[in-house]
């Protein structure tokens, strides 16, 4: 079994004020396989974004061990985790954050012309066909304020795949969309990560995480749980069934 990520004892404290601190991870162990599909479930406040900003280095533990492909990254400079950030992770928000003077096809472009030495025709070529794979392909010219939440937010998954990353972090991904955005969000995923791309998710809703096949439960800065499911096939036509199964178990876990 191979580990993309292997986090040991995280524990993320911050000061409020004199004297006042929050201990906001508890020691976190964690482990994700290349090629998974997680999703991270808990009630608000328990830490959830805290642990994928921890685990993907774009912010620092106070104490323990988050290793990377192997790589410890706590003990990496700012320069070399931005490089592994920029190359290695994509990271798809629910405000998506694209820039307001590029086109669309632009912004999914930037990472990549940022990156490197890398060949403007062969990106833009690529980000045509990342367009095309999420069916925005008409829309690569478009100012973002010409796209819906959902139009933008497959921008947004094109942008975190131009530089072909090893896993994609999401946070809320389809907090802004409504259920038929939402469902085309998690299809695109799901064959992405059929593909390969390791994926991890935050989420509030049910429906988003019964897609995943792991779905760890935090409370109060601990993953209490996590619930295996076979890996979702549209196919299968069991989202309801999937659904069910596990809002019984964060019932039985206290959500
Ligand atoms: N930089 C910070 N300074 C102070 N408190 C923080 C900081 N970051 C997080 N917290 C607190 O730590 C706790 C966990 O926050 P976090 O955002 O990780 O939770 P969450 O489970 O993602 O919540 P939500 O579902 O509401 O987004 C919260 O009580 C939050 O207020």
């Amino acid at each position: 079994m191979t580990y993309i990520i292997e986090a040991r004892n995280m524990n993320k404290k911050v000061m409020l004020g004199k004297g006042h601190e929050i201990h906001i991870l508890k020691d976190v162990n964690l482990e994700i396989e290349e090629g998974e599909f997680v999703s991270v479930m808990g009630a608000s406040g328990s830490g959830k974004t805290t642990l994928l900003y921890n685990i993907s280095g774009m912010d620092r533990l106070t104490s323990g061990s988050v290793k990377f492909n192997g790589r410890e990254i706590g003990s990496l400079k700012e320069e070399e985790l931005a490089k592994i950030r920029l190359k290695s992770m994509g990271f798809i928000f629910h405000d998506i954050n694209l820039l307001k003077n590029l086109s669309l096809i632009d912004n999914i472009m930037f990472p990549a012309l940022v990156s490197t030495e890398a060949n403007k025709n062969s990106v833009n070529h690529k980000a045509k066909k990342l367009m095309k794979m999420t069916g925005i392909d008409k829309l690569a010219n478009h100012n973002i304020n010409q796209g819906s939440g959902g139009q933008l937010q497959r921008a947004g998954i094109c942008r975190a795949l131009i530089n072909d990353p090893d896993i994609i972090f999401g946070d809320e991904p389809t907090g802004a969309l409504d259920s038929k955005s939402t469902e085309e969000i998690m299809s695109i995923l799901g064959e992405i990560n059929k593909s390969g791309t390791t994926i991890m998710l935050v989420t509030h809703d049910v429906k988003v995480a019964a897609k995943t096949e792991r779905i760890l439960f935090m409370v109060d800065g601990n993953i209490v749980s996590h619930k295996k499911m076979r890996k979702y096939d549209a196919q299968q036509n069991d989202s309801r069934e999937r659904e069910e199964d596990l809002l019984k178990w964060l019932v039985e876990n206290g959500f």
